[in-house]
């Protein structure tokens, strides 16, 4: 595991941009896992700001909230064309369906679009409970695309994008932890001191299955982006 410590948030993104410029550069892009939530904001506007095209490139976002349309303000599909895809057209953008009405076949449809899109860099947020995608505390470490149950926890936290926390969906389509460790490269990204105990858990505590992000420490090529906040309480 590769730690970058940075100052904050804007420096995260840069940070990031760096390592997706290169392999873009490099040619070895052809599919990009992508993640929604407040953490990978910066990353996307260096993307929008920067010469790269995507028109050869495929993306497949890690989650999407059940029930929400795409054109709901508050539907990852939403937000993913508001900070990147307007901006960058890609070749196609993958999300799973949340008004899929059969959740079984939506969820063997988004395994097969992963299978046929080999990723070849995951960004990654993590949640306050070192959630991944939407992988919560518990989650099998051989789990494929499913439907989860948000934890109170991930309700609450994300209820601040939300008028209230009554609205916000309690079930979401999840990448699973087996589909995100396939990916070749990934870049976790974490800012904040209310990311700093999932960090620490992440990197220095068990590889357990009660830690999403611990998983992290089986793969071979893991870049991890955290401000000093989120860093604090790795030892040094
Ligand atoms: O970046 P945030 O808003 O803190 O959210 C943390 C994580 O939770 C999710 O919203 C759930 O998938 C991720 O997209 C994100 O990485």
């Amino acid at each position: 595991m590769k730690i970058i410590t940075v100052k904050d948030q804007v420096e995260g993104g840069k940070k990031a941009f760096e390592i997706l410029n290169e392999e873009m550069k490099a040619n070895r892009v052809q599919v990009l896992g992508l993640a929604t939530g407040s953490t990978p904001v910066t990353f996307y506007q260096e993307v929008v700001k920067s010469d790269l095209d995507f028109s050869d490139v495929t993306s497949v976002n890690l989650d999407e909230y059940v029930g929400l349309s795409k054109d709901n303000d508050q539907s990852y599909d939403y937000f993913m064309h508001e900070h990147l895809f307007n901006a960058k057209p890609f070749k196609e953008n993958y999300l799973p369906n949340g008004l899929a009405e059969d959740a079984e076949a939506e969820c063997a449809r988004y395994d097969q679009v992963i299978e046929e899109h080999p990723i070849d860099i995951q960004i990654l947020g993590i949640g306050e409970n070192a959630h991944i995608g939407f992988n919560e505390p518990g989650t099998s470490f051989e789990m494929t695309t499913h439907k989860v149950k948000l934890t109170d926890s991930t309700i609450e936290a994300n209820s601040r994008n939300f008028k209230k926390k009554e609205d916000v969906p309690t079930y979401a389509y999840s990448m699973g932890i087996k589909s995100i460790m396939s990916a070749k490269k990934i870049i976790l990204l974490a800012f904040g001191e209310q990311k700093a105990q999932a960090i620490k858990d992440s990197i220095e505590g068990p590889v357990t299955e009660e830690v999403p992000g611990s998983v992290l420490q089986n793969h071979a090529d893991v870049t991890i982006i955290a401000d000093e906040k989120a860093a604090s309480l790795l030892s040094k």
